[in-house]
């Protein structure tokens, strides 16, 4: 039987008086009571006149955006308020229904098509759990990865295939700009860097004590670039000059990461925000992220375009390569980029 392992689940709870205390972090590592404010500072990128007068203007505020904040906000993305709208029911509802048919997708295995689980992958050896299911799977090419996916709600194939298809096209347009921003040759981010294409929807049901506790831990994305679509619930915080700040989450907008790979491919050019989630009291959340990553074997180096003027600050290494020195290094950036730093002293 499933009944046991699928207790796990924080969507399975179905009324919490209490934090229970295995969710209690540490003083230090708490969050605390105070509230933290959505910051008007995160950049919105409007891509409304991309194809216009405006464009190299455009193409400057989201370079900005990526070095100062490591994070920004896009309107005018290209993707339907229809669909958005859809897509987010569609896991809204997949993390209500029963245990019995989630069951299926319960897995803790990194390699697994299709994976529900709750906390980190760790959960096992973990002491402290972080309050969040989530659910991930690949997206690209579609045919590939379809048959894996849920069935129910129902829809939810039909409708999470022309989502990633087209949000996929919306983070290859990003990349493209970067490009152009920063100097490295059109397409340059297109076929193995960009290949994997990861679907990973988090969701909180409300917390009775979110200053005890968080919904994701600190941390910087390994991918190339991240986008997440938020409801429209707070929870998402970056690490701005050493303080936290809240972003938005504004209707029609996605949040834009880029990952470490571009602060690795731009030579340090672009930054990665460090970021993390806080929990709610009274209300669900629910996030929908799409990843892009390099397939295992590629090549990750600084790109030449941005060299000009500059020593590389990295050797070259294979995404697998980079992956296992940052679970290794406890999802770390900056201790796992320390083992592919170069120095830049001749
Ligand atoms: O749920 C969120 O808002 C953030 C998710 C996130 O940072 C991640 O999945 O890497
Ligand atoms: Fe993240």
């Amino acid at each position: 039987m499933h009944s046991d392992y699928m207790a796990v689940l924080i969507s399975n709870w179905s009324s919490v008086q209490s934090l229970p205390e295995n969710y209690v972090f540490p003083p230090e590592r708490r969050p605390g009571a105070e509230e933290i404010q959505a910051s008007k500072d995160i950049p919105i990128i409007n891509l409304e006149g991309i194809n216009g007068s405006e464009r190299s203007e455009i193409i400057q505020h989201i370079i900005k955006a990526s070095q100062d904040f490591g994070l920004f906000q896009v309107i005018n993305h290209g993707v339907s308020r229809e669909l958005t709208d859809q897509t987010m029911r569609i896991f809204q509802e997949f993390f209500m229904l029963p245990a019995e048919f989630k069951s299926k997708f319960y897995s803790n295995d990194l390699n697994s098509s299709c994976r529900l689980y709750t906390s980190t992958l760790n959960y096992e050896n973990e002491t402290i759990h972080y309050w969040r299911d989530n659910l991930t799977h690949r997206c690209h090419p579609l045919e590939d990865h379809i048959d894996h996916w849920p069935e129910s709600p129902p829809g939810y194939r039909i409708i999470v295939g022309k989502y990633s298809t087209e949000v996929r096209k919306f983070l290859l347009t990003m990349l493209e700009l970067i490009c152009e921003g920063i100097g490295i040759k059109t397409g340059y981010f297109e076929g193995e860097l960009s290949k994997t294409q990861l679907v990973s929807v988090n969701h909180h049901i409300p917390c009775p004590d979110p200053s005890l506790t968080l919904g994701m831990p600190e941390h910087c994305d390994p991918n190339l670039i991240s986008m997440l679509q938020q409801a429209d619930v707070c929870g998402l915080q970056a690490l701005k000059d050493g303080q936290w700040i809240g972003i938005e989450p504004l209707a029609n907008a996605f949040v834009v990461i880029p990952g470490l790979q571009l602060r690795v491919i731009s030579n340090g050019k672009l930054a990665s925000a460090v970021h993390r989630v806080v929990t709610h009291l009274e209300k669900s959340r629910t996030t929908i992220g799409t990843f892009l990553t390099p397939s295992n074997d590629i090549m990750i180096r600084p790109v030449d375009g941005v060299l000009t003027s500059q020593e590389p600050m990295y050797r070259g290494y294979t995404y697998n390569e980079f992956f296992s020195a940052f679970i290794g290094n406890n999802c770390e950036a900056e201790r796992a980029l320390q083992c592919f730093k170069l120095s830049t002293m001749h």
